[in-house]
């Protein structure tokens, strides 16, 4: 690693906010098994990611490697989160981007597979923790892509959504993407969503 690219620990503490950050998510259930990945942009913008099919409740910064901006490993040999590509274009996309959060609930991975291609979330006054929503009256519009394991192919479909995006966005029978201006805005926002996919998914059960 190139010290001298941004201030010295910066990497240090974008490691220990990720593996504090997958212990919170597994406490929620919502990594099981190797699922789900997580990343920091650091000062320099390249990221540091979680390694590929690692248990992300319990990583230890081996756990954590640095990839470039377009998701090359900084270190021959190192293996990236398969779904590196995904986090790259969020950063790319949000200059204001600081962290990448993806997870496979059950929310998110059953609501997705009863069909349509968005959920709408309206009258709830969670709803409120993403930007541009100061009402419960307003509705948080969450894009539904189908999954795809060629993720650069997944990607360019993604790719003319993320302008209109406000609270992330789901893969079918999968799980979500969340991003925030650091790693508290991120956790903020995915707690936030998964509260509402939770609360969706008990209203739908309920009929
Ligand atoms: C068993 S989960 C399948 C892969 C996946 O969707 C995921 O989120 C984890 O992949 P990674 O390469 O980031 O460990
Ligand atoms: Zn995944």
């Amino acid at each position: 690693m190139d010290e001298t690219a941004f201030p010295a620990g910066a990497y240090c503490h974008a490691v220990s906010r990720i593996i504090a950050a997958g212990q919170r998510m597994d406490r929620f259930g919502w990594v099981p098994a190797t699922a789900g990945n997580i990343s920091i942009r650091l000062p320099d913008g390249t990221l540091a990611i979680t390694r590929s099919g690692g248990h992300k409740g319990l990583l230890g910064p081996d756990g954590v490697i640095r990839v470039d901006a377009t998701g090359a490993p900084c270190t021959d040999g190192d293996r990236p989160s398969a779904e590196t590509l995904l986090h790259c274009q969020i950063y790319a996309h949000d200059a204001t981007a600081g962290a990448v959060l993806h997870g496979h609930s059950v929310a998110s991975t059953v609501l997705s597979m009863a069909g349509g291609d968005a959920l709408v979330l309206e009258g709830y006054e969670v709803q409120k923790v993403f930007a541009g929503q100061d009402t419960h009256a307003a509705r948080v519009h969450v894009p539904i892509f189908d999954n795809d394991q060629d993720i650069a192919r997944l990607s360019g479909v993604v790719a003319p959504h993320l302008a209109g995006m406000h609270a992330g966005y789901i893969i079918r029978g999968h799980g979500v993407y969340v991003w925030g201006a650091d790693m508290d805005v991120a956790l903020a926002r995915l707690e936030g969503l998964e509260f509402l996919l939770a609360c969706e998914l008990e209203r739908r059960k309920l009929g």
